[in-house]
């Protein structure tokens, strides 16, 4: 997977050369492409936002060096989905991380909070698939951040990267209820001991139990999770 990623901070997305997603560099699996918007800003002071029309604080970025950097990633004739990371899109939830993962390519648009100008989504949409996508309702500085977020949940899910693909599958959200607590050795910690059954070798019995264990966890924290019927 090819990952364009536009922003005026690159040096933020130094992060992606450590851990799993560096390995995954490195083999191939992600080609992680970082560019910076002022080179598309030609202006002495390479300038990339201004104040709103309309009035109000914070600035928005310039629509015109967006359009040009953006011309020329979508030259390469392939089929991007361009990603706007925004409190004002849609939920970034693990079924978009899914979809994300079985693209080809991805460009990242990295914003301000106060937000792009409306015409280079407008503009982009006409000729690409864009998604307006938000990690929660709170406020980051820009978009960044969430970029970082959004490629490690969908690099990890791409072949390959993760070790033990089986470690996907047990997962919060990935059967729709979030995941039962671990346990690890030694058998009796600080006088708190491992759930029995956890070490009973009954392969059944701990399946029931983690089910359990995931269900109650789940009507406890995120009772929203639960289908109507509360299976
Ligand atoms: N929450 C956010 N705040 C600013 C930019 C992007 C954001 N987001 O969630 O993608």
């Amino acid at each position: 997977m090819r990952l364009d990623v536009v922003t005026i901070f690159p040096e933020l997305f130094a992060a992606l050369d450590v851990s799993l997603l560096g390995k995954a560099r490195t083999s191939g699996l992600l080609d992680v492409r970082v560019h910076d918007l002022r080179d598309a800003a030609h202006d002495r002071h390479r300038t990339v936002d201004d104040t709103p029309y309309g009035g109000g604080a914070g600035m928005v970025m310039k629509p015109e060096p967006w359009g040009e950097m953006l011309d020329g990633l979508l030259a390469d004739g392939d089929d991007p989905l361009v990603v706007f990371p925004t409190p004002a899109g849609t939920p970034f939830r693990q079924p978009v991380a899914k979809a994300l993962a079985v693209e080809s390519r991805l460009i990242f648009c990295c914003g301000r909070y106060e937000g792009i100008d409306q015409r280079v989504v407008e503009d982009t949409a006409a000729r690409a698939r864009v998604a307006e996508l938000s990690l929660g309702d709170f406020v980051l500085n820009g978009g960044e951040v969430a970029v970082l977020a959004i490629v490690e949940a969908v690099g990890r899910l791409l072949p390959g990267v993760i070790g033990n693909p089986e470690s996907l599958t047990e997962e919060s959200h990935e059967d729709g209820l979030l995941e039962y607590p671990s346990y690890t050795k030694p058998a009796v910690w600080r006088g708190r001991e491992v759930p029995p059954v956890l070490r009973s070798g009954d392969h059944g019995a701990v399946a029931r139990w983690r089910h359990e264990q995931a269900v109650a966890r789940t009507r406890r924290v995120r009772p929203d999770l639960l289908p109507p019927d509360g299976s």
